[in-house]
């Protein structure tokens, strides 16, 4: 049957994967930073205080001043191939698309700045998708993080005629695939160690503590995913503890704690001055984890008198990382797709 000539273009339909991370700055100058910075810090669902009181807080101070501490914390992490959270997650996307061949069409994209979600949902409609796993790259689930990424796409498909189906990844703080990634890349980084650490910091993005009263369960996720860890890593921590705590405090509201960067500070006092530290709940290495962490963690617990610190990678684009999220996404396009 011939078509009319207004007839739109017919595509394929496909099953595709949209990876979903934060968001990080074009470039790790002040200009660039503030932009990220203010389109980041106007979500609601980050802030919750109404605008008519936060934005001249945001527009007449922290735009003012933050940017430029921000700007040389990311230039000490800034790579060839950009910013390390956007080149992870496209390294993540490409391994993936790798493991499941043809059949599934992978892409990634940040909630703040670029590949905008709303632009990468656009391309692969257009190529065909009928049906899309939004993949938020969050363990643990958060309104700020996890639910601000489905609101975005959503709000995308509000302005489509022709909508995809759309399911969205869970979170996976307790997910036994994750617990063994993690478990085998904290064994492979303390053998790797040419010292012997006292204990382990598992180090959590904070979050302001009114949103567990609030009914975000990201604080009990956070605990659940340590638990589950420390006992994974039993036999080989053998005794030594896995301390939790929570980085990245902003603002003057209280946050989770206790504070990583006071738990560093505190350890040497306590006799423990050798350490190894790594962040579970990032996929990706970042800012937070390269330079606050690795760098930062690290002047901090020197200056306290320690003596020994390893910072362990996140699971990022490695082999343990990729086949977990190649389990946990298999599992949520069952019945969509059977990709090898
Ligand atoms: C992993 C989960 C994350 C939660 C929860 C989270 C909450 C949260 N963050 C801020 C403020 C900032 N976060 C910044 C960077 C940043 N945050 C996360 C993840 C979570 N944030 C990531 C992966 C990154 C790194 C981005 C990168 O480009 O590498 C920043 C910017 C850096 C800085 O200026 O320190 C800010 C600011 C708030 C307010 C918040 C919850 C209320
Ligand atoms: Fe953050
Ligand atoms: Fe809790």
């Amino acid at each position: 049957m011939e078509l009319p000539a207004d007839h739109p273009p017919i595509v394929r339909p496909r099953v595709g994967v949209l990876l979903i991370n934060l968001g990080t700055p074009d470039g790790p100058d002040p200009k660039s930073v503030k932009r990220y910075l203010a389109e980041f810090l106007s979500d609601r669902r980050v802030v919750e205080i109404p605008p008519i009181a936060w934005q001249p807080i945001l527009r007449g101070i922290i735009l003012n001043t933050r940017p430029k501490k921000s700007s040389e914390a990311y230039s000490q992490v800034w790579s060839d191939d950009g910013s390390p959270l956007a080149a992870i997650t496209k390294a993540q996307a490409l391994a993936l698309k790798n493991a499941f061949g043809p059949e599934v069409l992978v892409d990634w994209a940040m909630r703040y700045g670029k590949p905008a979600i709303g632009d990468r949902l656009q391309a692969m409609k257009d190529a065909g998708c009928d049906r899309i796993l939004l993949a938020p790259l969050y363990p643990q689930y958060c309104a700020a993080t996890t639910a601000t990424a489905n609101d975005k796409a959503f709000a995308k498909l509000a302005a489509m005629r022709w909508q995809p189906a759309i399911r969205t990844l869970p979170p996976y703080h307790d997910d036994r695939a994750y617990i063994d990634a993690l478990r085998a890349s904290v064994e492979a980084a303390l053998q790797a160690l040419e010292f012997e650490p006292q204990a382990l910091v598992a180090s959590f993005h904070g979050m302001p503590r009114r949103t567990l009263s609030l009914g975000d369960p990201y604080h009990c996720h956070c605990q659940k995913t340590a638990r589950l860890l420390e006992e994974a890593l039993a036999p080989v921590l053998a005794g030594r503890p896995l301390i939790t705590s929570f980085q990245s405090r902003f603002g003057p509201a209280e946050w989770l704690g206790p504070a990583t960067d006071d738990t560093l500070s505190a350890l040497p006092g306590k006799g423990v001055t050798r350490v190894a530290i790594i962040a579970p709940g990032f996929s990706a290495d970042c800012v937070e984890t390269l330079e606050e962490l690795s760098i930062r963690g690290r002047e901090e617990f020197e200056a306290a008198g320690g003596t020994d610190f390893a910072y362990i990678p996140c699971l990022n684009a490695g082999e343990e990382g990729i086949s977990m999220l190649k389990a946990l996404l298999q599992r949520e396009l069952a019945g969509w797709a059977c990709p090898a």
